[in-house]
């Protein structure tokens, strides 16, 4: 039997099992590939919101992402998590020399508005993350973040990209799940332009689909799509999972990884 395409995700763990690397490692698999894990902080994490996250050093994020590397192999990485401006720096170095896509995943703060990011990382973020990475991932309150640009709007989303593409990313997703009305995103590389739309589903158990998203892109990409048809199909996984999204817990639950295959 062939080995599946190998994916690796360097997150945080999310304890309640909705976001983070578990969302990540549940995406892998539902997509048929191999997910593979560099964790970066632990959370103790549920529907409710973070209680509290422990980082691991520097040097703990660098043995893990070599022995996966250096022996299995990766043919695509995705980057959530990272916590401190030293993970940050450690991931980016540690990027740039493999020779696999990166899906980078700015991720700010949680869905509960807790923050899993340093104020004092962003810097790092914008001038070393984001110019080794294949595709950036962020959402509107990272855009705000990052680049200073603030989108009420879908027409704001072109000005986004462009000021996320300055920092050198091959291309930019700006995710407008934020916004009202349909599920918009904008795919980028500056010179094509990708709108990626969707219904807007009614339902608040959405945590977790900013990381499954830039999961599922992965996944796609290891199998060798190119990037607009990764993330058109990844769009697709995420919009289902999102339509299947449970409730968990007393606050906002999951979506559904495993909405593809049946629950008997
Ligand atoms: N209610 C919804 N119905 C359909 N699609 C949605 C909905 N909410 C978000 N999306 C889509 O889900 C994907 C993730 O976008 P979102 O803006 O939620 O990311 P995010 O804020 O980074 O996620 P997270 O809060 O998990 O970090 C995007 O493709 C977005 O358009
Ligand atoms: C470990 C970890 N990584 C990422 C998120 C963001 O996901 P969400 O915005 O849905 O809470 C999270 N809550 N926890």
């Amino acid at each position: 039997m062939s080995a599946p395409p190998r994916v690796l995700t360097v997150a945080g763990s999310d304890s309640g099992g909705g976001a983070g690397i578990q969302a990540d490692l549940k995406t892998m698999l539902a997509l048929g590939t191999h997910g593979m894990s560099v964790v970066t902080a632990v959370t103790a994490q549920n529907s409710l919101g973070v209680q509290g996250f422990w980082e691991l050093p520097g040097e703990a994020v660098r043995a893990q992402y070599r022995s996966v590397v250096d022996d299995i192999g990766v043919q695509a990485v995705k980057t959530g998590m990272l916590a401190s401006a030293e993970l940050v720096e450690t991931v980016a170095e540690l990027l740039a020399g493999t020779d696999a896509p990166a899906v980078v995943d700015p991720v700010g703060v949680s869905k509960h508005g807790d923050s899993l990011l340093a104020s004092s990382a962003l810097d790092s973020v914008r001038t070393k993350l984001l110019p080794v990475a294949t595709v950036a991932t962020p959402n509107l309150d990272e855009v705000a973040q990052l680049t200073g640009v603030h989108v009420e709007s879908e027409d704001g989303l072109r000005r986004a990209a462009a000021a996320v593409l300055a920092y050198g990313p091959k291309w930019v997703l700006i995710k407008g799940g934020h916004l009202r009305g349909d599920a918009v995103d904008l795919l980028t590389d500056g010179s094509e332009e990708h709108v990626l739309r969707a219904p807007r589903h009614d339902n608040r158990h959405t945590h977790g689909t900013g990381c499954t998203l830039a999961s599922a892109i992965a996944a796609e990409l290891a199998k060798g799509r190119s990037v607009p048809e990764a993330v058109a199909a990844a769009k697709e996984y995420v919009t289902g999972a999102i339509a299947a999204g449970f409730a968990l817990g007393g606050g906002i639950g999951p979506v559904d990884h495993g909405w593809r295959s049946s629950r008997a």
